[in-house]
């Protein structure tokens, strides 16, 4: 059972163990939309690695703001936008999340694969520190999704940097569950180069919602 909300997603029963999450539904890309997002990831990693003349860039903020008055009429509720929900598209079509590829996703676990790139530079060639947990923590979730658990939310994060990640690089990264209690989803992952050279490794606590917790 479940009621439609003001901003057209729907919210769902507690039974439905999801918490106070509205339940959305997936929204296909169109045939562009992947092109479209690596346009910007794209522009994103020109953003950080350029020194453009000054009336050069000028020009390029108008269009910059253009192209963004294009966009503008077009926003939705969240839940209602291709980004994020369409696997098949680096970072799930999310321009948030890194723009790597999920290449399993079952209840063994899930294992994507990617590079980090030039907007992800922290220093001396190497991936920014933060950015790791945010690849960890979209892979936690969805191996707790694929793991059949409950909706749930990071209790806590833990990440070990055992060696300098490199860019540009084909990488790994594999999670898995690696035990349940009740409510609490125990799950690790490791981050390795293709030869198998481990780069970084991490627990988390994924809690199940109850229901109403948002
Ligand atoms: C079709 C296409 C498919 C696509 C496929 C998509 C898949 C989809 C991918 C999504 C990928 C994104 C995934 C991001 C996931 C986030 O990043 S969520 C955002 C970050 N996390 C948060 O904001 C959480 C904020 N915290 C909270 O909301 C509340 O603390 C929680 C998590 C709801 C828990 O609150 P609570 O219900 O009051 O829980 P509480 O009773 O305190 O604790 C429950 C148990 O956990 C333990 N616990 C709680 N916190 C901790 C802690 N930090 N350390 C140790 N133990 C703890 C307690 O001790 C307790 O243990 P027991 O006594 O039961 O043994």
């Amino acid at each position: 059972m479940s009621e439609q909300t003001a901003d057209g997603t729907e919210s769902v029963t507690d039974g439905e163990k999801r918490g106070g999450f509205p339940r959305f539904r997936h929204t296909p890309a169109g045939p562009d939309f992947g092109r479209f997002v690596e346009a910007m990831r794209r522009l994103q990693d020109l953003a950080v690695s350029t020194n453009v003349p000054d009336d050069v860039l000028a020009d390029i903020a108008t269009q910059a703001e253009e192209l963004a008055d294009r966009l503008t009429p077009y926003e939705v509720p969240e839940g209602k936008s291709p980004a994020g929900s369409n696997i098949q598209l680096p970072g799930r079509g999310s321009l948030l999340m890194l723009p790597w590829m999920v290449e399993k996703f079952d209840t063994e676990g899930v294992r994507s694969t990617g590079v980090f790139r030039r907007y992800h530079l922290g220093g001396n060639g190497a991936a920014h520190g933060g950015v790791l947990p945010l690849l960890f923590d979209d892979v936690f979730g969805m191996t707790v999704h694929a793991g059949g658990r409950p909706i749930s939310r990071t209790g806590y994060l833990h990440i070990n940097y055992r060696a300098i990640t490199p860019l540009n690089t084909q990488l790994v990264i594999e999670g898995k569950v690696d035990r349940v209690e009740g409510r609490k989803t125990f799950v690790s992952a490791r981050l390795t180069d293709l030869d198998g050279k481990l780069l970084a490794d991490g627990e988390a606590l994924m809690i199940e919602l109850l229901p109403g917790q948002p």
